[in-house]
């Protein structure tokens, strides 16, 4: 027997449910561990035999594993819980990947799809060990394992997660601090003691600084969700100070340490962050195009492939143009919109979405909380074409549908009235930033709209993310302006591509006064010249609506500016008309964006000096509400 097979052979015996789930990976099932406990030959044989069966990862109804939660390692009372209280009766395929790899007491980081089940991957684990302890834990244990996400909301979600989780195992307690949250009410609780912390990093910093009575002594997992928005969040110190304090990989602490990190995206932030907080992990879905089809050859070799990634030591390297996993059931379309007329084919489409569908819940995303609050109030308030319907049509808003809205410089109860509404209401429009953008489950969401760019291709990934999980149907839409076309290239590069949203037949749906239907350019199609009009005059005769229609025209400007180096050369502020920019927020002048007539710096920079507006919209771009 050679030396590597016998290598095998003994990892084999010493982690059969991790080498299981490693060939589930590669997409053989049928594999039992105990057999492959008792006798580890019979899978190499079993394998060369062509005994198991072989299935594609990645298609749509591939979500599910061919196993049970039980084959995973977890405890029967968890099992029951996962399926009688959640109602999963599989489990997922990250879940079949990642969950005997975690047991095995491994630091583990995960790339899986937006909508596949990473949040119970981590849980379920961390409660098994936890409910097995002898004797059992108690609150004044303190914290034994620590959930560090990027966002009031996604710290709700999987706080409520772990509530149900922990039905049974009420010795575990539960429990989360984060951002406008009540401090001293977050001390006590703390004080009386939390063993599974879901916290944002500012204020779990707050008190690991503060709160003396915090005791995490006993910590035995850090867990990263979402771990590249943390970093592009800016949280980069506050993560290292956590570390610091915490102790980044254990080795200095008591307790062993078992640390993850897990998200649909990982970019180049996350290799320093994984590089100082994982020791030697394991990587699951990160190298699975070179493992989804394995020739024969490659076949009799999947032992050494699972042992390699067991034992090999895992220095993290993801690159800026990695491939990003898309459901592959999402529909992905784009549309071009010349700038002026943006606003209208937004508010065409929504009416036909609500029209042809009326109960349904639809996300559209901006790039700023002013764009949110305008759309809000429009939406709310715009009852349509002023000359083209009759009384009784007159009192029925343009868009007929339930209206939220969420951003971060709402009042935290806001935020949390509206997510928990979001999350209920069986049909409702959410007009949102980029806070909804990670790790909201919101059930049933049918269609994702990115009115303004998301910039990072990452982003993109995570805002269609919100629609299609877990192997449902769903849509996307991405408004894009001619002169951005080359954008669809930037998503590209990342394995996305999208179809074109058939724009002209829609608009030619819609009823109009007259027949006239020739026109040079989408911005002349008669439905959205009358629309547009009407809007003008709306947004005119209502000082509110031009007050936030002009703080959201300056907002959008200075965040259009504001995108990293390579996007600049896409989303060029230079190019941009800003009297069309001004249209698109339904007004007749163009504000002014820092004190004095834009339309006449504008006019002044392209003829003269182009320096001038970028100086100006640099200063501006620090106070870029975009969250
Ligand atoms: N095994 C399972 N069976 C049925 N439903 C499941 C299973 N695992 C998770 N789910 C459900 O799937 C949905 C998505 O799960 P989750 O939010 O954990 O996905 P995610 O991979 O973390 O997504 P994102 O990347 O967007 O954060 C949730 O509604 C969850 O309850």
């Amino acid at each position: 027997m050679n030396k590597k097979l016998r290598g095998c052979l003994c990892t084999l015996r010493n982690f059969p449910n991790v080498v299981v789930t490693e060939l589930h990976a590669k997409g053989f099932y049928g594999v039992n561990p105990s057999l492959v406990e008792a006798a580890p030959r019979y899978l190499k044989l079993a394998m060369e035999e062509g005994k198991m069966k072989k299935k594609s990862i990645g298609q749509p109804n591939e979500i599910f594993a061919s196993c049970d939660f039980s084959s995973l390692g977890l405890h029967p009372g968890l099992c029951d819980q996962l399926r009688d209280r959640m109602g999963y009766e599989a489990p997922t395929l990250v879940q079949a990947q990642a969950i005997p790899v975690i047991l095995s007491g491994r630091h583990v980081l995960v790339n899986a799809a937006t909508g596949t089940g990473k949040t119970v991957t981590y849980l379920a684990p961390v409660i098994h060990q936890l409910q097995k302890c002898d004797p059992r834990i108690q609150r004044s244990d303190g914290t034994f394992a620590l959930v560090l996400v990027p966002t009031h909301e996604l710290c709700m979600q999987v706080y409520e997660n772990l509530q149900k989780l922990l039905h049974r195992f009420h010795w575990i307690v539960p429990g989360y601090i984060m951002g406008g949250e009540n401090r001293s009410k977050e001390k006590a609780r703390l004080r009386k003691g939390i063993s599974i912390l879901v916290a944002t990093p500012g204020r779990l910093l707050d008190h690991l600084k503060h709160t003396s009575s915090f005791i995490h002594k006993n910590l035995r997992w850090i867990i990263f969700d979402e771990a590249d928005r943390i970093l592009e969040l800016g949280f980069g110190k506050e993560i290292e100070e956590i570390l610091d304090i915490l102790g980044s990989k254990g080795d200095d602490t008591e307790v062993v340490r078992q640390n993850l990190l897990l998200s649909a995206t990982l970019n180049e932030k996350v290799n320093h962050l994984a590089n100082i907080s994982l020791e030697n992990p394991v990587m699951i879905g990160l190298d699975d195009k070179k493992t989804q089809q394995p020739s024969n050859k490659q076949t009799t070799s999947l032992i050494s492939d699972a042992i390699e990634r067991l034992e090999n030591s895992g220095k993290v390297s993801v690159t800026s143009n990695e491939e990003y996993k898309l459901p592959a059931q999402l529909n992905q379309r784009y549309v071009k919109v010349p700038c002026g007329s943006r606003l209208v084919v937004l508010l065409s489409i929504l009416k036909n979405l609500f029209t042809g569908e009326p109960s349904q819940k639809i996300v559209v995303f901006f790039s700023t909380c002013d764009a949110v609050d305008f759309h809000h109030e429009l939406l709310s308030q715009f009852y349509g074409l002023s000359n083209s319907q009759s009384e009784t049509e007159k009192k029925e808003l343009f868009v007929k549908c339930n209206i939220l809205r969420l951003h971060g410089n709402m009042k935290h109860e806001d935020r949390v009235k509206t997510f928990n509404a979001f999350k209920t209401e069986k049909s409702a429009l959410l007009l949102s930033t980029d806070v909804s953008a990670r790790g909201l489950d919101f059930p049933k969401v049918r269609c994702i709209i990115q009115y303004d760019s998301p910039g990072e291709a990452t982003e993109y990934v995570h805002r269609v993310g919100r629609t299609a999980r877990l192997g449902e149907r769903g849509d996307s839409l991405l408004f894009l302006q001619p002169i951005e076309a080359d954008y669809l290239q930037e998503l590209k590069k990342h394995g996305v591509t999208l179809t074109e949203y058939p724009l002209l037949k829609l608009l030619d749906g819609f009823p109009l006064k007259s027949h006239a239907r020739k026109f040079v350019s989408i911005e002349m199609h008669p439905w959205l010249v009358c629309l547009q009009k009407s809007l003008e005059s709306f947004i005119s005769s209502e000082a509110k609506m031009k007050k936030l229609g002009q703080n959201a025209f300056c907002s959008w400007v200075r965040a259009y500016s504001a995108h990293r180096g390579e996007l600049k050369s896409i989303f060029m502020v230079k190019k941009l008309h800003l009297g069309h920019v001004a249209r698109s927020f339904g007004l007749k002048e163009q504000p002014s964006l820092v004190g004095r007539s834009v339309q006449k710096k504008h006019t002044e920079k392209r003829k003269r000096d182009q320096k001038t507006q970028r100086g100006g919209l640099k200063k501006m771009r620090k106070t870029v509400n975009k969250v």
